[in-house]
C-alpha cells in the first residue's frame, strides 16, 4: 500500500481522500482551515465542502505540511486553478523529487494561460508528474460509484504505471501520454458546461442545449488541438466524457453557475465554478491562435459584462451560415 499525501481538502480532495482510504491505502488530507481538519478527523465528515457523507476510519487530516508530505509517496494536488502556484510554491520545501505528483486541478492560470502541467513545471522543476482528469463528481466518487479517468503522464511506461497506483476496484484509470490534451479538455469543458447551463437556465430548451454542447465541443477539439493537445484524447474521457457530465448535470458546480446566469440570479456566495475563471483566458487563447471558438469568446463577454444573455443568444443564432465540417 502507498502513502497519500493529498493537498486541499475541498470537495475533490477530500472525495480523493476517501476514495484511497476505502481502498486501503495511507491517506492523509493536507487542509488550511482548522475546522474543516477537526471536522475530517473527529467528526469523519466535511460539512462545509462534501455535506452528508461519512468519511472513512483510516482518513487523516492536518495542517501540517510535512506531517502529510513528508514520507508520501504520492502527492495529489487537487486546489483551484488559480491557487496552484501559490500552493505550489508553499510546498516547495516539504516536497521530494521521487514522489509522484498527481494533478487534479482543471483549468487554465488566468494571467499566463499556463495549465497546471506548466505551472509545476515551472515551480518545481524534474518532479515526476501525472495528470487525473476525466467525468468523476466528488460525491459520486465519495460514495464508492463506479467512475472512469484518465491518467496521463509523458511516457507510457510511467503513465501505465501512474492508473496502476491510482486504480481501485471502483476508481477505473485509463492510461495516456497526452498530458496537453487532458488538461486542455478538463478546462475548456467547464466553459462550454457554462454556455450549456445558461441555455437550461433561460429555458431555451433541450434541442438548444444539444447544438451548444456538440458545437461547443467542436471549440473544445480546434482549441485544444492548436493548444498540443491530441484529437483522440479530446474525444476521450477527459474531453468528451467529462463535457457531456458537466453539461448535463445541475451537480456540475459549472452548470449551475450557468443556470444562475441564464436566469439572470444573483451568483455571489456561489461553489466554485473553475469555468468562470478560465472563460476569458480560453477565448485570449482562440484568438491569438486564429481558432474560431465563438461560445468560448461569448461566455467570456458575458462573464466580463459586456452582454447579457439574451443578446448572446441573438448574436450567435445571426452569424452566418456555414459547413458543419469546415
Ligand atoms: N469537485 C469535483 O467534483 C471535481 C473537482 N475537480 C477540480 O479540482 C479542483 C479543486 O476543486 P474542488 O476541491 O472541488 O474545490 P473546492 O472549492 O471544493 O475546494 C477547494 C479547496 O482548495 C483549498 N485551497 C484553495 N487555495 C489553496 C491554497 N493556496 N493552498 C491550500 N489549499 C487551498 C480550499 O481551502 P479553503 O477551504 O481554506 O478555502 C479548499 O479546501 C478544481 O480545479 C476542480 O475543477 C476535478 C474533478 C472533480
Ligand atoms: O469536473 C467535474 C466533473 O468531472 C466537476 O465539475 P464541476 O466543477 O462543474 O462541479
Amino acid at each position: 500500500m502507498s502513502r497519500f499525501a493529498i493537498v486541499g481538502a475541498g470537495a475533490w480532495g477530500t472525495a480523493l481522500a476517501s476514495l484511497y482510504a476505502r481502498a486501503g491505502h495511507d491517506v492523509t488530507l493536507l487542509g488550511r482551515d482548522a475546522e474543516t481538519v477537526r471536522a475530517i478527523e473527529e467528526d469523519h465528515g466535511n460539512p462545509r465542502y462534501l455535506p452528508d457523507l461519512t468519511l472513512p476510519d483510516g482518513l487523516n487530516a492536518t495542517l501540517d505540511p510535512e506531517a502529510a508530505l513528508g514520507d508520501a509517496g504520492i502527492v495529489l494536488l487537487v486546489v483551484p486553478t488559480q491557487s496552484l502556484r501559490t500552493a505550489t510554491t508553499a510546498l516547495k520545501p516539504h516536497l521530494r523529487r521521487d514522489q509522484l505528483i498527481v494533478l487534479c486541478s482543471k483549468g487554465i492560470e488566468q494571467d499566463t494561460g499556463r495549465f497546471a502541467s506548466d505551472i509545476l513545471a515551472e515551480e518545481l522543476p524534474g518532479h515526476r508528474l501525472a495528470v487525473l482528469s476525466g467525468p468523476s463528481f466528488a460525491a459520486d466518487v465519495a460514495r464508492g460509484l463506479p467512475t472512469a479517468v484518465t491518467i496521463a503522464a509523458d511516457e507510457a511506461e510511467a503513465a501505465d504505471e501512474a492508473a496502476r497506483l491510482l486504480s481501485t476496484d471502483t476508481f477505473r484509470g485509463y492510461a495516456a501520454t497526452d498530458m496537453r490534451g487532458v488538461e486542455a479538455g478538463g478546462a475548456l469543458k467547464n466553459v462550454l458546461a457554462l454556455a450549456a447551463g445558461a441555455v437550461a437556465g433561460r429555458g431555451l430548451g433541450a434541442s438548444a442545449q444539444a447544438a451548444v454542447i456538440t458545437r461547443g465541443f467542436v471549440e473544445l477539439r480546434r482549441l485544444g488541438a492548436a493548444l498540443g493537445g491530441r484529437p483522440e484524447t479530446l474525444m476521450g474521457l477527459s474531453g468528451l466524457g467529462d463535457l457531456v457530465l458537466t453539461c448535463s448535470s445541475p451537480q456540475s458546480r459549472n452548470f449551475a453557475y450557468g443556470i444562475a446566469l441564464g436566469r439572470g440570479d444573483d451568483r455571489t456566495g456561489l461553489k466554485l465554478a473553475e469555468g468562470v475563471h478560465t472563460a476569458g483566458i480560453a477565448a485570449r487563447l482562440a484568438e491569438e491562435r486564429g481558432i474560431d471558438a465563438p461560445i468560448i469568446a461569448t461566455v467570456a463577454r458575458i462573464l466580463a459584462g459586456g452582454m447579457d444573455v439574451g443578446e448572446a443568444v441573438q448574436a450567435l443564432l445571426a452569424r452566418p451560415l456555414k459547413r458543419e465540417f469546415d
